[in-house]
């Protein structure tokens, strides 16, 4: 399934949060959305999400998702948003549950997306017993449950340390090496972006503009951290944003 923005602007009462966006996430890809902090990308997800819609402009799906799809656009949160009451196989039943779906046919859901993120170890487990890293990989197992179309990433590692984010890193790039999911990965980390993106949406500060769209054309299986090519590409995508994340920084110091 594809999504394309197009000419896609919004404005919450007085202020203008997005300009102008388009672009498309074709399937199999990962899009990274970059920028600094304040510039609309969460608002952009939301609309890719179609949790909300945009002011003008249109957020269009061309073709099907997967078979058996639950849910074509599933969220990936930043805090996991695991219930703690419910053991790992607990939690991603519950999505299936929402979708009628109970006993043998969960069970064999769920066997199936703990050995794909490798977790089958880890099914009894209360989310009070494991590690910031392993709860994302449960909320990641829990959102290839329902097999989606696109996962909408809103800065998934960004509670993490950085250790445990270059392990989901490899986690993350494992997986589509092996099964080639879509994602629309919304960071400010620039070193994820130039990581996990095939392209990378560069916005301005508010009201986020495209500034730039940086196509990667190394395999992610091949993106090791500090390879060369890069930190070159981290340090250009860093001169367009420097600007605008001092700009957006002044304006937040400016509130305050
Ligand atoms: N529901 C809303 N009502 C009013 N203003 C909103 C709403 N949601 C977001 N905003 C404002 O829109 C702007 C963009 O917010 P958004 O969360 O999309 O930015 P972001 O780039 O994801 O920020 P961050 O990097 O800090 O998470 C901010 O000024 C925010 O205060």
């Amino acid at each position: 399934m594809k999504i394309i923005l197009d000419d896609v602007s919004h404005r919450y009462g007085e202020t203008e949060v997005l300009k102008n966006i388009s672009f498309s996430l074709a399937d199999g890809e990962i899009v990274c959305i970059i920028g600094p902090s304040g510039c609309g990308k969460s608002t952009l997800l939301r609309f890719v999400g179609g949790l909300e819609r945009p002011e003008s402009g249109k957020v269009l799906l061309s073709g099907e998702p997967p078979a058996g799809s639950l849910n074509p656009l599933t969220y990936v949160f930043q805090d996991f948003a695991l219930l703690p009451w419910r053991t790992v196989e607990g939690n991603i039943s519950l999505v299936l549950e929402d979708h009628g779906i109970r006993g043998g046919k969960a069970r064999e859901v769920i066997d199936d997306v703990l050995a794909r993120t490798k977790l089958t170890d880890f099914r009894k487990a209360w989310p009070r017993q494991l590690s910031g890293g392993m709860k994302q990989r449960v909320a990641i197992a829990r959102a290839l449950s329902v097999r989606p179309a696109v996962m909408l990433m809103d800065e998934p590692l960004s509670a993490l340390d950085s250790q445990t984010r270059e392990l989901l890193m490899d986690d993350l790039v494992d997986l589509w090496t092996r099964e080639g999911f879509s994602a629309c990965y919304v960071t400010h980390n620039l070193a994820e972006a130039v990581r996990l993106g095939h392209r990378i949406v560069v916005l301005s500060r508010r009201p986020g503009e495209i500034r730039e769209i940086v196509e990667i054309d190394i395999p992610l299986a091949q993106r090791l951290d500090r390879l060369p090519e890069l930190d070159r590409l981290q340090r250009r995508i860093w001169t367009i944003m420097r600007d605008e994340a001092r700009a957006a920084d002044m304006e937040i110091a400016d509130v305050g």
